[in-house]
């Protein structure tokens, strides 16, 4: 009978070992930067859209464990107050309040914006959150293609009606969240609505190049107010962003490429830690127009780079949504 320690000879256990050692190790890798320095955000006032779940709930999660004030502006009511009582219960900080924003209708945003100023006097961090991705083609109630008119038509009117509360609050902060997929974006100058024709991967493409564009000329127009605008890649991310994406969410994704992917993906707090960085990190207080990743400052692509792109967007953002500063 051979003793158990002879196993330590065995080349199979030394492959598994050595294996599962790697894996967890590029796991913990991937995970990516971690934001550590510790502030203190009592009596500071943040808004964090689409944060009933995701990044979004995770990013709120600390920021109430940091003492700030922070208004959950969700579309789906029910989730959003759910997500609120978890987080009251694991932070006591009870000055965390949930509000409706659907940023598919104009009309919802600014009743948002509105109730938001007959509550609160300050606005010190304003968190761009609330994504989809990959959806069929849909029209927002405004007639705004889905990808385009939630991840930055809406935001772009959100913060543009939010901006004299941040400016008379500086020195404060907006946080765009975008995503690395703006490097394979364009920007249609012939059809930004994607009327003449849509590819879903593309639409999403191009939206969170706008979420870059936007902030490049926003800080421009920032500069000298005290408020800063930065843009972020928060990491692939396990959460419901994937929602609509075939091939993941089917059975065969789920039992063969999910397991994969698992070893490259964030988990959800880790994915809001570039977030955190860029709304509370000292060292970045004057710092605006930049683009951040696990915790660092990086290069946006070049297709972010163009300046006339950048107020060619602007300019319809403005004629779209009927708002201009
Ligand atoms: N996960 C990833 O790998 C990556 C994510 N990102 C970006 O990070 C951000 C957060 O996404 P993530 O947490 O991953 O995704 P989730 O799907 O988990 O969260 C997105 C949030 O946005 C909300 N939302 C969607 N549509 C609207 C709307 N019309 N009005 C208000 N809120 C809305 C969702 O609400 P509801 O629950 O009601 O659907 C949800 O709370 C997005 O901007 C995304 O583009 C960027 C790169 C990679
Ligand atoms: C398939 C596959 C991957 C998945 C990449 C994905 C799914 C990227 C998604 C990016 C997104 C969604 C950006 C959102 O804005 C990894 C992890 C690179 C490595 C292993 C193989």
């Amino acid at each position: 009978m051979s003793a158990p320690t002879d196993y330590l000879f065995c080349p199979l256990a030394y492959g598994s070992a050595l294996s599962a050692i790697g894996i967890y190790l590029l796991r913990q890798y991937m995970q990516g930067g971690q934001f550590t320095t510790k502030t203190d955000e009592t009596g500071r006032v943040a808004i964090v859209t689409g944060c009933n779940q995701g990044i979004g709930k995770e990013t709120v999660l600390e920021l109430a464990r940091r003492g700030a004030t922070v208004y959950m502006a969700c579309r789906d009511m029910k989730k959003c107050e759910n997500a609120r009582r978890e987080i009251i219960e694991a932070t006591n900080n009870q000055n965390i309040f949930a509000r409706q924003l659907d940023l598919c209708s104009m009309k919802s945003i600014r009743n948002f914006a509105a109730g938001f100023k007959r509550e609160q006097n300050k606005l010190h961090i304003l968190i761009n959150n609330a994504g989809i991705m990959d959806c069929p083609k849909m029209l927002t109630e405004d007639g705004f293609e889905m990808q385009i008119g939630v991840n930055h038509m809406g935001h772009f009117l959100l913060t543009l009606l939010l901006l004299d509360l941040l400016k008379s609050s500086a020195p404060s902060r907006i946080v765009v969240l975008s995503s690395i997929a703006h490097r394979l974006g364009r920007i249609k100058r012939d059809d930004l609505n994607s009327e003449k024709s849509y590819d879903r991967k593309m639409a999403y493409c191009q939206s969170k190049l706008a979420n870059v564009l936007f902030t490049r000329e926003l800080a421009k127009r920032l500069n000298g107010t005290g408020v800063t605008v930065n843009a972020l890649h928060p990491g692939v991310v396990n959460t419901e962003l994937f929602r609509n994406t075939p091939f993941l969410c089917s059975r065969f994704g789920k039992l063969l490429i999910a397991p994969i992917i698992w070893i490259f993906i964030k988990t959800a707090r880790n994915g809001a830690q570039t977030t955190l960085y860029a709304a509370l990190d000292p060292s970045l207080e004057k710092v605006s127009g930049r683009y951040f990743s696990d915790c660092k400052q990086k290069h946006v692509g070049s297709a972010a780079q163009f300046d006339d792109d950048a107020q060619f967007l602007w300019a319809e953002s403005e004629k779209w949504t009927g708002i201009n500063i």
